[in-house]
């Protein structure tokens, strides 16, 4: 795979017009977009159509946690809008996870359409040892435990693969095995700001830990000059 076609450009911005302008202008540098909750909920699912119909690839990160039901009937409206990929949380459990994969292989398969790649949010990038542990009362356990058993159920579940931070990549590889699509945020060049994000890496220690896609936001979007920001993280990780 080239060094364009792993980075993920997360479109958080709030108009169709800011968002149809970055994929203009940054189509031919990264492999796909990201249209996340800010975006898909200001502009609605259309977007998806306008960043295809621009030659663009669209990865939904809505991170759906619900019961089975309502998260697979979620899965199919992703099936049928064309997306590349969309996520769910492994939070919401096996059965969830289950009944989603089932449905969109289905819907895809009556459709004649390609099914999406379906991810599940593991432990997310701004979540801390401590706020794991004292908020969210996972006890006794490290990090990277937690996200390595639930990638593990994410693909027993026929999940495709799992969002995580750059940290968890070799635990989760050694785990789930080499065809387990592995998408991680996180990314942070070193001349980039490290903002909300707590556990991070470099694009190109993420791709040496064996990432597969790497999510990038600000570091890009928010540079004065968003090609050249592009251009600078695909040399580091050819170099
Ligand atoms: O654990 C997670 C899951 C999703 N994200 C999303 O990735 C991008 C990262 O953007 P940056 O500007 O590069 O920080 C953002 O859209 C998040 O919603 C994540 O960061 N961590």
């Amino acid at each position: 795979m080239q060094a364009k076609e792993r980075i993920i450009l997360a479109l958080d911005v709030a108009t169709r017009e800011e968002a149809l302008q970055l994929v203009k202008e940054l189509k031919d540098h990264v492999g796909a977009f990201k249209i996340g909750m800010q975006l898909f909920n200001s502009t609605g699912p259309d977007i998806v159509k306008a960043v295809n119909d621009l030659g663009g690839r669209v990865f939904v990160d809505l991170k759906f946690h619900d019961i089975p039901n309502t998260v697979a009937e979620a899965g199919k409206v992703m099936t049928r809008l064309g997306c590349y990929m969309f996520n769910v949380h492994a939070a919401g459990g096996r059965e969830m996870m289950r009944k989603l994969a089932e449905e969109v292989e289905k819907e895809a398969q009556n459709l004649g359409l390609i099914p999406p790649i379906t991810l599940a949010v593991t432990v997310l990038t701004s979540i801390s040892q401590r706020e794991l542990e004292e908020d969210m009362l996972i006890k006794g356990l490290q990090v990277e435990e937690v996200a390595v058993r639930w990638a593990v159920m994410a693909k027993e579940a026929g999940i495709k693969g799992v969002v995580c931070s750059p940290h968890e990549i070799r635990a989760i590889r050694e785990a789930c095995g080499p065809d387990f699509k592995i998408v991680t945020p996180g990314i942070r060049p070193a001349w980039s700001e490290k903002n909300d994000q707590k556990r991070i890496t470099t694009p190109k220690e993420a791709l040496e830990l064996g990432a597969d896609y790497m999510v990038i936001g600000r570091p890009i979007t928010k540079a004065d000059n968003p090609k050249e920001a592009a251009q600078k993280i695909i040399k580091e990780l050819e170099g």
